[in-house]
């Protein structure tokens, strides 16, 4: 078949869990977004950080990994994350049991299909979202066992629910403490009291797992898992398999793939980190790319503060930061900027931080 001939007549079983027949037409993006690296392109690497001698207050050593992660936040957003901790049991059994939830059949899958106004539970693709429909399959789901345990429970039912639900809650709880980790590593990389984020994420109501499995794609060169964005949050951190697709891009123009490395985590910068830190620790666009052979699986971990969350950037960075300039993002408080990114569909770049800017540049 020729391209033109996939696009037509090529329908997408696995996308299509509303009924309405799909074609791979219906996925194809604006030509501006089609993707010129394919998704095993990878040329230069991410800096990989490893925190395996990281030990608090020891001869220097700690510290150096801080500054080190800082330059890697400023320089890219992103990083690779190894000796992070975290056990490869609780990986491995987190993904078996998202591999065994994305095989079971669309109508088991759609008892746990999102509803109401939250982007939460099971979503494929919906002709209804209008254009550039990513090529993804996703679970999103809230850090708290309650609402985990409530999808489970809808998914599987109340007597086999638990292989699921513990092995997401073990794994969020995992991550969860990794995450805190880095928020104490970058602010004494930056010269601020280690907890001068964490003390803002007590409560954890607002932190979001999403999960995301795409499917072989027949015409990878017009089609996107997810298109290019920055995360909203403060930080993200990804479980990616052997696959591939992540790309990101650097210096605001070129895409950059990110080699998968088993056991290891992609953490990248969120715009309200950026914002925190007056734009030094850098939000960057990042998409992912689907190919013609393989299913892959990646999951975000999107840490996000309190409700109540102040985030204003402290003077420390706005006065010495030696690169001259002023305070660039007026106060906000987490559940402000949730709300504005609720009204916003589709969000392509930094849309809602504008909102906050104090003078454009
Ligand atoms: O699948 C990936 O590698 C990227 C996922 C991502 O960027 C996201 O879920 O926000
Ligand atoms: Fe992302």
């Amino acid at each position: 078949m020729d391209t033109e001939e996939i696009e037509k007549q090529h329908v997408v079983d696995a996308l299509s869990s509303t009924g309405t027949i799909l074609r791979v037409k219906d996925f194809v993006w604006c030509a501006e977004e089609w993707p010129d690296l394919t998704h095993d392109a990878y040329a230069e690497e991410i800096p990989v950080i490893s925190l395996a001698a990281a030990v608090r207050y020891d001869d220097g050593e700690y510290d150096r990994r801080c500054r080190e992660m800082v330059e890697a936040s400023i320089e890219w957003g992103f990083f690779k994350l190894v000796d992070h901790g975290v056990s490869s049991e609780i990986m491995e059994n987190f993904k078996d049991r998202c591999e065994e939830f994305f095989d079971l059949c669309t109508e088991e899958k759609m008892k746990g299909a999102r509803s109401g106004g939250l982007p939460l539970g099971y979503s494929a693709s919906n002709i209804d979202y209008g254009l550039n429909l990513p090529w993804a399959e996703i679970v999103q789901l809230l850090h708290s066992p309650q609402q985990v345990v409530h999808f489970t429970k809808n998914v599987y039912g109340d007597q086999n629910h638990q292989h699921f639900s513990d092995a997401i809650i073990e794994y969020m709880e995992a991550v969860d403490r990794l995450g805190m980790r880095i928020l104490e590593m970058l602010a004494r990389g930056l010269g601020l009291c280690d907890d001068f984020f964490t003390k803002n994420f007590k409560d954890k109501e607002q932190t979001m797992l999403r999960v995301n499995r795409y499917p072989p794609c027949p015409l990878p060169e017009k089609c996107l898992g997810l298109g290019s964005h920055s995360d909203p949050q403060t930080l993200t951190i990804l479980l990616q398999d052997h696959v591939g697709g992540l790309q990101v891009q650097k210096n605001g123009e070129q895409w950059v793939g990110i080699r998968p490395v088993s056991g290891s985590f992609v953490v990248n910068i969120g715009d309200t980190l950026e914002a925190w830190t007056n734009g030094r620790l850098k939000s960057v666009v990042h998409r992912a790319v689907v190919n013609r052979e393989k299913t892959r699986l990646s999951a975000a971990y999107f840490m996000s503060p309190a409700r109540d969350a102040v985030i204003e950037c402290p003077s420390h960075l706005v006065a010495g930061g030696g690169e001259g300039h002023g305070r660039k993002y007026a106060a906000f408080t987490w559940e402000d900027f949730r709300k504005e990114l609720l009204k916003q569909r589709r969000v392509t770049g930094k849309t809602a931080l504008k909102r906050y800017l104090l003078s454009p540049h």
